[in-house]
């Protein structure tokens, strides 16, 4: 996989907010929420090398790594990775710059699994402070204090956590959804048919663009209980400013939570405006969200209660912040993993044609409805899914902050220490799943399914932790569910109408801010099925 430079390394790198910022919003530090028990006494601990003898650059070579002609110069955060790991081995550190906290770097999955053994019941992912500080210190009229689930961190991550859990990680509560999200798929799909070229099957308007659109039109049902017409031709006007501001939203947070910015400190004219965009979200949701408290109130003898009425339920203003977080997470995340599985798909014709033949079971009319029943079984499209999401990780590393002391590959690390967990180089590696570089979806099924087909058996990893695009633990992705109904949705009725060939002759490219964004040349040849010979 290929990535192009939008950042440099090191602006990427000294971002990681500090939490001790933590102080200055109201909300706990991370030292503060450290488990204090003293383990510096085991054995294992004091037959550990001592942190300082982790390698790594101390901050004065860092920095000398990313003047011209240095090592680091001009590379993007994966390049700088790579080319840090191919340095200082399977484990380094890197010094925390400018009041930030170390990072050590792994690439060990044992040690990933025993930074999340020990990550306790509220795991610290230090985030987005810009969000704490408007929530909690601009509009705690609106917000009543709450920071939300991405930046919050201890008990007040853990008061919200559990209680909308139960909401957006059951299964069957987030399937409910299906029928919406199957309509918005069709319409999709209608909208892809109009733009596209009957002649040389290519698509007159941006894919990437339209992909955003269809996965805010998902995302604001489930959060909003809206339709918000981004695929008519007639959107709502409210609904088009507000997908304007997210697309803006990511790239300011890109710019003042992950970039090192001096708003702590003072509030620049950039960041003022990034405040009133914010502004904006939070007017134009809160409407939406009044607009379905009345029509919750006039129909309230509905039987199941959708996700926005559960939310109300629990508490408004959780339901305020559950809402836009769900829309700021939502979106490009899943258009881009999206595009990710499709091009894998692409590229891999026979077993796009393997998973369409599955599809032909689903839904053998193309009109028909998807339903609960119909969609219980499709372990192919699962798999791809999987398999597309293994190649690509769209978050390619996890991060925590130890709570305790943990020796991590032979190392002592103190606690309240920055462990970034490079998974995506993991599962893209021989080592632990053989052929890594094929797209191979038989390695997500079982030997009686997979059949014949499955090119090399021990192809699936026996280590949980090298493949994790959702996180993992409690802090895991609440929206997992949501994405993976969307995307198998979206993916049966393209693939259901369409056979899909990637066209530019270069691999599909990358951009890494907050997530890896596919960017360059998109292009798709969208052929109907019908009087396509597949090619097994
Ligand atoms: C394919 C799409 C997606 C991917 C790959 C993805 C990935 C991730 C990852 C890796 C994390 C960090 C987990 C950890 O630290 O253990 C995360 C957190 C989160 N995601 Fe997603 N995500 C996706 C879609 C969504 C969607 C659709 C939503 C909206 C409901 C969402 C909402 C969130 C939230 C709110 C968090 C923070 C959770 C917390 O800290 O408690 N994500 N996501």
């Amino acid at each position: 996989m290929k990535t192009v430079r939008r950042q440099s390394a090191a602006h990427q790198l000294f971002n990681a907010r500090d939490l001790s910022l933590g102080g200055t919003l109201g909300q706990q530090t991370h030292l503060e929420l450290l488990d204090k028990s003293p383990t510096r006494t085991d054995e294992r601990w004091q037959q550990a090398m001592s942190y300082g003898e982790l390698p790594g650059p101390n901050g004065w070579r860092m920095l000398s790594y990313f003047l011209p002609g240095g090592k680091l110069h001009n590379t993007n955060l994966i390049q700088m990775n790579r080319r840090l790991r191919e340095m200082y081995g399977d484990i380094y550190r890197l010094p925390g710059l400018m009041g930030k906290p170390d990072v050590v770097f792994t690439y060990n999955p044992e040690d990933f699994e025993l930074t999340y053994r020990n990550e306790g019941v509220w795991p610290i992912r230090i985030g987005l402070e810009s969000f704490s500080y408007y929530r909690k210190v601009k509009r705690p009229d609106v917000f009543g204090g709450i920071g939300g689930l991405v930046s919050e961190q201890g008990k007040d991550w853990a008061d919200i956590r559990n209680k909308v859990n139960p909401v957006l990680m059951k299964v069957q509560n987030v399937r409910q959804n299906l029928p919406q999200l199957d309509q918005i798929a069709k319409q999709f799909i209608d909208k892809l048919e109009s733009q596209r070229d009957p002649e040389t099957h290519l698509l007159q308007a941006d894919f990437h663009d339209q992909l955003k659109n269809w996965a805010f039109e998902s995302i604001s049902f489930v959060a909003l209980n809206t339709r918000m017409g981004l695929l008519s031709d007639q959107p709502d006007p409210n609904a088009a400013r507000l997908a304007k501001h997210m697309s803006d939203f990511f790239n300011y947070s890109f710019q003042y939570d992950v970039q090192p910015s001096i708003w702590p400190y003072y509030k620049t004219r950039g960041f003022n405006r990034f405040l009133k965009t914010y502004d904006d979200i939070t007017e134009i949701t809160t409407n939406y969200i009044e607009e379905a408290i009345q029509r919750f109130e006039i129909d309230d003898g509905r039987k199941n209660k959708c996700v926005l009425e559960q939310l109300l339920g629990l508490n408004k203003q959780v339901a305020v912040v559950m809402a836009m977080d769900m829309l700021m997470a939502g979106i490009d995340t899943t258009s881009s993993a999206f595009v990710t599985i499709l091009y894998h798909l692409a590229c891999n014709p026979s077993k796009q044609s393997q998973l369409r033949r599955e599809l032909l079971h689903i839904l053998p009319d193309s009109k028909g409805s998807l339903t609960d029943e119909s969609t219980k079984n499709m372990p192919y499209l699962r798999a791809c899914i999987k398999e597309g999401l293994r190649i690509t990780s769209i978050t390619p590393g996890n991060f925590r902050i130890t709570t305790k002391d943990l020796v991590l590959s032979g190392y002592q690390v103190p606690r309240g220490t920055g462990v970034l967990m490079g998974v995506m180089e993991l599962s893209n590696s021989d080592e632990y799943f053989a052929q890594s570089a094929d797209f191979i979806p038989e390695r997500w099924l079982k030997a009686d399914i997979a059949g014949d087909v499955l090119a090399c058996p021990e192809a699936r990893t026996r280590n949980p932790f090298v493949y994790l695009p959702f996180g993992f633990g409690p802090r895991t992705c609440i929206g997992k569910r949501i994405a993976e109904l969307e995307i198998e949705t979206l993916l049966v009725r393209l693939l259901r109408r369409y056979h899909v060939n990637w066209l530019p002759n270069a691999p599909l490219q990358y951009e890494s801010t907050i997530i890896l964004s596919p960017c360059g040349d998109i292009r798709f040849k969208f052929l109907p099925v019908e009087g396509v010979r597949e090619s097994l």
